[in-house]
């Protein structure tokens, strides 16, 4: 199903990019993302407004501020806004009807075609196979053993894949059973799974900030997934500060900037190569000195096995409690769908090292691998509060297990 999408630039504001558009958000082209760097960048001359100096010292400040480097050409926002205007030539041709430049909140409609469309590579993959395995045979023993396999390969893990056998030989050996009876099955056992982890992120309205840490690993989503909740927590009226704690990566601290201006959120900054401790000190103190509900703060993409690069992540932790002990209130995980069962080591090693309290599935629409979210559910019980089917910001939306279940199984 191909379903034509207005630009980016519209599906954002509802208007037409202006002869001079603010930067579109900057995901950066993946060759341009150091994998873990292990070097911080040297400063840069200065361009960002300087923050103020913490109240107290963090464990170790970082440098003053400095600069935003312009970076090379293909991490600007400029080419950025570019690559998405031609990823999506041909599909804007439409005629654009102006909207406010203030637009209303744009109610989830259509969520579930977006989900549905987005999760369609997962749940064809399974169908097809469920559909090949079940020729109006009558279920037997070697049909279920078959179908376990299908089910175990599709990342749904084992313990769902026999679970629905098990449902399947109960109440229908013997009998005639249909890839649609299976379906059904299938999307029942799912939703039963994830019922109890689709949990909304409730932003507490006592702290203040509401501080939000995000990790990751590198390009799972985490500053994307950044800008669509600032997005929404602005839709909502609240105020929202962002903190570029990926000092690692020039571009990533661009994209937040792009974000904050979209979303009129102050950004704080610190050059390429800062100490990533000493912003989140910062950000903590600015963010409550200025009464903000919510403060979200990036970090550097970082692989579960890399011990220093975790230790660092800690020791963020460790000095944003200095300022606030019940911070963060919340840590999300960001886990891209399309790393399949590496995303169970994620969620391990992140929750032992940095608390993880909620998870954000993002790309579920790039991946035959959907199934992962039932398996890490099962496994792990954390909350699953957002899931990304797609980079624009409409794309993130809470997450639901009815939804996800029907949408997994091929089900209207
Ligand atoms: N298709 C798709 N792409 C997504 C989704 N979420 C994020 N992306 C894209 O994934 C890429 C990486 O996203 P980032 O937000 O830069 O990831 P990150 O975790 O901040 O990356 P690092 O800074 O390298 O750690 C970008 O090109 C995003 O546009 C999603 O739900 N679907």
């Amino acid at each position: 199903m191909t379903e034509k999408k207005p630009g980016f630039f519209q599906r954002l504001f509802g208007v037409p990019p202006q002869p001079q558009p603010g930067p579109a958000p900057s995901p950066a082209p993946p060759e341009t993302r150091p994998e873990a760097p292990a070097e911080p960048i040297p400063p840069v001359p200065e361009t960002v407004p300087p923050t103020p100096e913490p109240a107290a010292p963090p464990e170790a400040p970082g440098p003053a501020d400095h600069p935003i480097p312009p970076g090379p050409p293909e991490t600007t926002p400029d080419y950025i806004e570019e690559i998405e205007d031609k990823a999506h030539a041909g599909l804007d041709s439409q005629p654009i009807v102006p909207a406010p430049a203030t637009a209303a909140p744009v109610a989830p409609q259509g969520w579930f075609s977006r989900l549905a469309s987005g999760l369609k590579r997962s749940s064809d993959t399974l169908t097809t196979s469920i559909t090949s395995v079940f020729t109006k045979r009558k279920l037997d023993a070697a049909t279920l053993d078959e179908l376990e396999d299908v089910l175990i390969q599709a990342d749904l893990g084992i313990d769902t894949a026999m679970a629905i056998t098990e449902t399947l030989r109960r109440d229908r050996f013997d009998k005639d059973v249909s890839g649609e009876d299976v379906r059904a099955v299938l999307a029942a056992e799912v939703e039963k799974v994830l019922g109890p982890v689709a949990r909304p992120l409730v932003i507490d309205a006592a702290s203040k900030p509401f501080v939000i840490l995000m990790i990751g690993v590198n390009g799972s989503g985490k500053t994307t997934t950044i800008g669509k909740l600032a997005q929404k927590f602005a839709r909502e009226g609240r105020s929202v500060m962002l903190a570029a704690g990926d000092t690692f990566r020039a571009a990533a601290i661009e994209q937040l900037q792009v974000w904050g201006q979209r979303t009129g959120a102050p950004v704080l900054v610190r050059p390429t190569g800062a100490d990533a401790s000493g912003l989140a000190f910062d950000a903590v103190t600015q963010a409550r000195a200025e009464g903000r509900d919510v403060l979200i703060i990036d970090t550097a993409g970082r692989l579960q096995n890399r011990d220093e690069l975790m230790n660092e992540l800690e020791k963020v932790i460790r000095v944003i409690k200095k300022v606030d002990p019940q911070a963060p209130h919340a840590t999300l995980l960001t886990l891209d769908a399309t790393t399949g069962q590496n995303a169970m080591k994620q969620v391990e090693i992140f929750g032992q090292r940095a608390g993880v309290t909620g998870l954000v599935m993002t790309k579920l629409d790039g991946t035959a691998r959907g199934g992962i979210l039932v398996a890490i559910a099962r496994k792990f019980g954390l909350p699953v509060h957002f899931i990304g089917v797609g980079e624009g910001v409409e794309d993130l939306e809470p997450f639901e297990a009815r939804d996800f279940a029907r949408a997994i199984a091929g089900r209207d």
